[in-house]
């Protein structure tokens, strides 16, 4: 401690204890009305602030009691190396991180609380990134941040062409993409002095900016702060730069290592550079000469600074009397303008201070319930539609690739399978009689002047044919367009389906006509000795390729139906009554066509699953470019709410989901999908469901920090979604109902699940919009109801949801 006042200080410290009694010691910790006024009277005031990312195990502290003091009027410098917290304590500043202990005041009011107006248009943040739109054009950029800063247009264009030209701009119509990195980040410079806020907050606004430039940037900041109207933090790199400000505070370990004039700074340490004196100030961190805070302070209080002069007058900086020393070292820490002894025994002269006019703006019952601004609604949606007109390609690949999908669908899913190749092994077979190239038909008419027929057969008669059953049942399963090829024996025809060749061997006996007869002549005694061998010999062997359940269903669903064709002519030849063969009769369903087809079964499904995850993709996209770009985190600062930004999105993408809606019905009827009922209806269930997805986006986006985690996450819950969500119910009064789902009958899903799927987005939607298609039901019928109730809960609670993290995920 060999530095003169060092030693100064600790004697001063020594005086101190003996003079004052630990009563009083306890009284300077009580909150005190002269603290608050202090508090009050800086642009901004931080105590004591801690802030640390990660976890408690391994905490990563960024500020560790930091204290900083930026009167009104001045320029403040933040200068430390990279990493050091600079950026961390802005956004805490600003009020977008929230510290883990310790306060900050801003403008007299808390970041943050209602009426402070921070974050808000007082404020004036332009941050590291470019944070702007790069599809924008400047002067679009500008009006964005005017009009949700609280400006008319009539203001802004003044002001464009200022900034433009103050700032060396190009035209104010070159869009920023194609602007240099030095030049976009002047045009955020120009969006964060637009409005001219009472507190300008600027993080590295002169990286590759050129000397020239760079000066009548600085010699603006200096212009706007002369009358005391204007207080500008700035965080540099160019550390000789900051010359011009008129305080500077030194960042390292958490801490500010000095907070004072460069002057007084260059004096203090007798060095040429500021960079020396960091340097200096480094080395004696180093060496732990650490003093806490609230004991330097004791000291500080009595030791007199002189005052900076200002161009235009003093800065208007009043000294807390609490302890609350700026700088980490006794020799920095005095505020700089103090211009008279301050000391703590001086109590009373500090708490007859009256406290000043609260600066916080009041707030009305109709502010508060208020959810949003028109102003920002109306340039959050204007900017949101010139982000899609800008991203044109982008809009019509959301809008086309549902179109696409149900087309793809409607054209892929659900058709029977054809063509499929069957191996025949016919021992009826003989002769001339290659492959059934001969098939008997099932009548004929008996000839005119026989007994039966009289001369002119005004009523002809028919025999019916009984011979090569084999060959006519084979033609009518060639009707069903299944592709026959014939075989000379089994083991030759199962080699084909071994290799693939066949989804199955059909096998007739040799005398199978003959069998088949006398099976049907005898009825119940054909299984009886001596006529064992006729069932055997009326039988029809099949053997499959049952590795594809889709195909072997389809396969048997075909021969017995070829089956009843074939008896049923049969029947119909010989004159017997055809209703005895099949006692079950199918007559006229309740719902949907004679023939279901799984396409109508599963469409509804599809195109909510469909229009479900794009909305999720779309809006979990654009929320994540905007956060990821800074544009979201420069909005919010200006005061913009997360629930403005919410609305603003949905209000756009609603639009988007009517087009897609409106295009999805469209494909649905030109591919002739069954609808029974009303389309509006149906348009609406499918349009709130978009406007779900969109709100899970949201969620998603406001979980998750980056495009790729976003896609994991989406995709992650796609998957069992469709799995889970393919569940329908009737929820009839017997509550018997038929159940089943897009992929697979709900009647096979384990116990548990089946109550899961219940409580999923896209179950109740997808049967409501199942039974408006399918049945006709109108919105009274509960189950059609309850798919619209379920959609607008799970709406209300995305939304909720991601208010609730927009607000509560700070920092
Ligand atoms: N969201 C976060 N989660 C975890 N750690 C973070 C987060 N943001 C910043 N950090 C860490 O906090 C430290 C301080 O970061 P910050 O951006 O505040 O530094 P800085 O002084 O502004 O640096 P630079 O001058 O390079 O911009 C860094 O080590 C950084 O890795």
């Amino acid at each position: 401690m060999s530095h003169p006042l060092f030693i100064r200080l600790h004697i001063r410290m020594r005086e101190l204890d003996n003079a004052i009694n630990l009563t009083e010691r306890r009284q300077k910790f009580l909150p005190q009305q002269s603290t608050i006024w202090t508090r009050r009277q800086q642009a901004v005031c931080v105590r004591r602030a801690y802030k640390k990312y990660g976890e408690k195990k391994s905490p990563n502290v960024i500020l560790d009691g930091l204290n900083m003091t930026v009167p009104k009027g001045c320029i403040y410098g933040l200068l430390g190396a990279s990493g050091c917290g600079k950026t961390t304590l802005l956004s805490c500043i600003v009020g977008r991180r929230r510290l883990n202990a310790g306060e900050i005041w801003v403008l007299g009011g808390k970041p943050g609380s209602a009426g402070s107006g921070v974050p808000g248009p007082r404020i004036g943040y332009m941050p590291q990134e470019v944070a702007l739109n790069k599809e924008f054009t400047i002067r679009e950029s500008l009006y964005y941040f005017g009009w949700i800063n609280g400006m008319s247009t009539k203001q802004i264009n003044p002001k464009v062409d200022f900034l433009i030209n103050f700032l060396m701009l190009p035209s104010a119509d070159r869009h920023v993409k194609n602007l240099s990195g030095g030049q976009q980040r002047r045009v955020s410079l120009a969006c964060a002095l637009l409005h001219e806020p009472e507190l300008l907050i600027l993080d590295e606004p002169t990286v590759g900016v050129d000397p020239v430039l760079r000066q009548s940037i600085w010699d603006h900041l200096v212009k706007i702060c002369k009358d005391g109207s204007t207080t500008v933090i700035i965080t540099t790199h160019y550390i000789d730069e900051t010359r011009q400000a008129h305080m500077i505070g030194l960042m390292r370990g958490g801490r500010l290592l000095a907070e004072e004039s460069p002057n007084d700074l260059l004096q203090k340490y007798n060095s040429e550079s500021l960079e020396d004196v960091f340097l200096k100030l480094s080395i004696i961190q180093n060496r732990g000469k650490r003093r806490r805070s609230s004991i330097l302070h004791d000291v500080t209080a009595s030791i007199s600074v002189p005052e900076i002069p200002l161009q235009g007058g003093t800065i208007n900086m009043a000294f807390d009397a609490n302890s609350e020393i700026s700088g980490e070292f006794g020799e920095t820490i005095g505020p700089p303008s103090i211009s008279k002894r301050v000391s703590i025994s001086n109590e009373r002269t500090v708490q007859s201070l009256d406290l000043p006019p609260n600066e916080e703006i009041e707030l009305t019952l109709w502010d508060r319930l208020t959810l949003f601004n028109v102003k920002h609604m109306k340039a959050l949606i204007w900017k949101n539609f010139l982000w899609m007109w800008r991203n044109v390609a982008v809009m019509l690949f959301v809008v086309g690739l549902p179109i696409f999908q149900i087309i793809l669908f409607c054209l892929t899913i659900g058709k029977d399978p054809i063509g499929l190749h069957l191996a025949i092994v016919n021992q009826e077979l003989s002769g001339n009689n290659v492959n059934c190239s001969y098939v008997p038909p099932y009548k004929v008419l008996k000839p005119c002047g026989t007994p039966a027929n009289n001369s002119e057969c005004p009523f002809p008669e028919y025999d019916c044919v009984v011979d090569m059953l084999s060959c006519q049942f084979l033609e009518s399963l060639a009707q069903r367009n299944q592709k026959l090829d014939f075989y000379a024996d089994v083991e030759e025809a199962k080699r084909a389906v071994r290799k693939g060749k066949a989804w199955g061997v059909i096998k007739f006996s040799n005398d199978f006509t003959e069998a088949l007869k006398n099976r049907s002549e005898l009825g119940v005694h054909a299984g009886e000795e001596p006529f064992l061998s006729v069932l055997s010999s009326s039988e029809i062997g099949v053997w499959l390729d049952q590795s594809n359940q889709q195909i072997s269903l389809l396969l048997q669903r075909d021969l017995i139906e070829t089956l009843k064709v074939f008896m049923s002519r049969i029947a119909d030849a010989c004159g017997y009554q055809t209703r005895i063969l099949d006692p079950i009769k199918f007559l006229k369903p309740v719902y949907g066509p004679t023939v279901p087809n799984f396409t109508d079964f599963a469409a509804p499904g599809v195109m909510l699953t469909i229009v479900h995850f794009l909305a999720v993709a779309l809006t979990s996209g654009a929320m994540l470019i905007e956060r990821n770009e800074g544009i979201l985190e420069r909005s919010l600062v200006s005061g913009v709410t997360g629930i403005e930004v919410l609305l603003g999105h949905v209000t756009c993408q609603f639009l988007v989901m009517m087009v897609q809606t409106a295009a999805v019905i469209a494909v649905t009827v030109l591919f002739k999908l069954t609808i029974e009922g009303s389309l509006v209806t149906a348009s609406v269930l499918i349009g709130l469901t978009g406007l779900c997805g969109m709100c899970f986006g949201f969620v998603v986006s406001c979980i998750t920090d980056s495009e790729r985690n976003a896609t994991y996450l989406a995709l992650g819950s796609f998957l069992p979604m469709v799995m889970l969500c393919a569940y329908e119910k009737t929820l009839n009064i017997n509550e018997i109902g038929t159940i089943s789902g897009i992929i697979w009958p709900i009647e096979g899903m384990h116990t548990v699940l089946k109550a899961v799927s219940y409580f999923l987005p896209l179950t109740l939607s997808t049967e409501s919009l199942r039974s408006i298609m399918a049945r006709g039901w109108a919105i009274y019928q509960p189950t059609v109801f309850i798919g619209f109730i379920s959609t607008l809960i799970w709406i209300v609670f995305f939304l909720s949801f991601s208010i609730f993290l927009i607000k509560f995920k700070k920092g």
